[in-house]
């Protein structure tokens, strides 16, 4: 392996034709690196013709819409995606129809292929199932069964895939063990409507491209050049697809941190972001971090503790305490406390509060946690379905992301192959594929504007007024009649469904998890840890556990924060606050006593 080079986030490559591997911290300025790079090949490179592309893969949609916004006039050569998004657009949309089952008949069904989806299993998916692998129908535990099939993903073990859920124990139901040889049922369900979950474009793209290898040529011909950023949250069969494209001809640039992996869970393992070759690859390394304080890089130095890189704090301006607040009252007084201590350091620019989980983010929205949609899904799957929708769309606006709103909403205004809108909307109605555009647009606004006016809606009303609405438009919902809809839509409130959804990515919101806040930086950040195990991982760390990403999930959350960091935990004993102290984390309260 060749020698690490250390560069700047101004740094140039000379060699555009090798495929690396950056390896940087956080805030060391790798999107900023990538974007210049990316400028430095569409300007310079020899082999990139007329037709050529280049291939950018984020982590999420968000990084996506930001790499877009960031590379401004330079995006028309560049597909600047996720990998489920290329993958599916690139391999299995074009190229799925060539999978057979061993009695030639294709496994999934094309016609009525459109997009990838999250799994949900619903109650009618999981009723299908227990009926097809019929010794199941004993077991009435639906919400365990729900818990297994939807954590379904395809693991690659020595060149063969295995479906299974990713956590081991969630195959038991009570006293039964699911069988893995029972799961490709659950999948081939969906399939055969043309439904498909995003594991399962990872699945059959490896599977396309395993087999017809002549379809690796085609997309390496078409992108010469492959960037993927966060590539230490990768998972083993994109990385084996990548090699591949590679192998090809493509060259390929991956950047990433090893000491950012938070998505073992998934799959991911920051070990094979550092085994990563490429023949003839280049390594490469930026030590600065042009984003944090001083106090705060030294601290996450200090996480850092026994790995090669150590950051070099580029912003010596900005040098205030870290501190820590003991919530002895309640929420809201902790994060009063921040916010005066934020004023007393005249810090008024935006910042963030941090959570290892959603239940706690709901705690600090003071928002109640049910489970209104899991109770709305077993009454009412179609309905719940579009509803669903409806309100995240609502949610995405909010979260300034209107395009992805509409998005939402087109891809639940669900049709057959003659056009024919499904339910809930009312038999026979067709609507042409240009026209959902229109109608979502026109959906959007009105329930931006009706939810706007009051939360304090019922279900029953909200429906009642968008039936109204979209009647007006030339498409009926379904009426409520009495049934077990009616009566449990006239005992919930919007506010509750509302509250009980999670965006599976967020870009402006100023409570949330440290997994979205992933890429994202702020003056001021309050990481809010209720466990007291949480801080003796930051006093004594782990950063490279392989069994558990804790210490890595803190460290990500320590370095968003630009000139302020602070975190709150519970009553801490005499002991742990010398060993923070020990660390330069300041006991505020006792700053304030004092
Ligand atoms: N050469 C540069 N000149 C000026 N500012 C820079 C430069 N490089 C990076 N920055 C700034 O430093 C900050 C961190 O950069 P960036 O978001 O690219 O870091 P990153 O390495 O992707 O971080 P993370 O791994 O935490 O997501 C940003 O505010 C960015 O604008």
């Amino acid at each position: 392996m060749n020698k690490r080079i250390t560069i700047s986030s101004d740094g140039k490559i000379l060699d555009l034709n090798r495929h690396f591997k950056v390896i940087a911290g956080p805030g060391a300025g790798k999107t900023h690196w990538l974007i210049g790079h990316i400028k430095n090949v569409l300007q310079n490179a020899s082999n990139f013709t007329a037709n050529s592309r280049i291939a950018c893969i984020t982590y999420t949609a968000v990084g996506a819409e930001e790499m877009s916004k960031r590379l401004g006039a330079n995006t028309d050569r560049v597909d600047i995606s996720t990998i489920h998004s290329f993958l599916y657009i690139n391999v299995v949309k074009p190229y799925v129809h060539l999978l057979v089952d061993e009695n030639n008949e294709r496994i999934v069904n094309v016609e009525k292929l459109d997009g990838h989806f999250e799994n949900i299993a619903t109650g009618g998916k999981i009723f299908q199932w227990q009926k097809e692998v019929n010794n199941l129908q004993y077991i009435n535990n639906k919400e365990e069964i729900k818990e297994c099939l939807e954590s379904l993903d395809w693991i690659l073990e020595e060149g063969s895939f295995i479906l299974k859920p990713r956590k081991d124990y969630k195959r038991r139901v009570g006293n039964y063990s699911i069988k893995v040889e029972d799961l490709p049922v659950y999948k081939q369900l969906h399939w055969n409507e043309g439904m498909i979950h995003h594991e399962d474009v990872l699945y059959f793209s490896y599977k396309i491209l395993e087999k017809y290898p002549m379809i690796l040529e085609h997309l390496s011909a078409k992108y010469p050049f492959m960037f993927i950023d966060e590539f230490q949250d990768t998972s083993p069969i994109q990385a084996e697809i990548v090699k591949w494209l590679g192998s090809t001809g493509t060259v390929i640039g991956v950047i990433g941190d090893p000491a950012q992996s938070i998505y073992r869970f998934q799959g991911a393992s920051r070990q094979d972001f550092i085994d990563f070759y490429l023949p003839n690859q280049m390594e490469l390394e930026i030590e600065n971090n042009r984003r944090s304080g001083t106090k705060i890089v030294n601290l996450i130095n200090h996480l850092r503790t026994g790995d090669s890189l150590i950051q070099k704090c580029t912003r010596k301006n900005s040098a205030n305490e870290v501190q820590i607040i003991e919530c002895t009252g309640d929420v809201k007084q902790t994060i009063k406390h921040f916010h005066d201590l934020r004023g007393e350091l005249r810090l008024n620019k935006d910042y963030c509060i941090l959570t290892r989980n959603n239940n706690t983010v709901k705690i600090i929205n003071e928002v109640e946690v049910t489970e209104v949609w899991s109770d709305f899904s077993g009454i009412d799957e179609d309905r719940e379905r579009l509803l669903k929708a409806l309100l995240t769309a609502y949610r995405l606006v909010k979260d300034n992301r209107n395009d992805v709103a509409i998005k939402e909403i087109i891809r639940h205004l669900k049709t057959n192959r003659k056009g024919i809108l499904k339910a809930p909307f009312q038999k026979d109605q067709y609507i042409s594929e240009i026209s959902k555009r229109g109608l979502a647009v026109d959906i959007l606004e009105f329930i931006v504007t009706e939810i706007n006016q009051s939360l304090n809606l019922t279900l029953y009303n909200f429906y009642n007024s968008l039936n109204d609405f979209t009647k007006k438009k030339g498409f009926s919902l379904k009426n409520v009649i009495k049934s077990r809809f009616k009566d449990f839509s006239e005992t919930i409130l919007i506010s509750e469904l509302l509250n009980n959804i999670i965006l599976p990515e967020e870009r402006t919101s100023k409570i949330r998890t440290i997994h979205k806040a992933k890429g994202a930086e702020f003056e001021s950040v309050l990481l809010y840890l209720t466990d007291l195990s949480d801080v003796e991982k930051i006093i004594k760390p782990q950063i490279e556990s392989e069994k558990s990403d804790d210490s890595r999930i803190l460290y990500v959350a320590l370095s968003r924060a630009e000139d302020f960091l602070c975190i709150a935990c519970p009553p801490l004993g005499s002991e742990i606050k010398k060993e923070l102290d020990a660390i330069n984390i300041v006991d505020t309260l006792n700053i304030h006593i004092n």
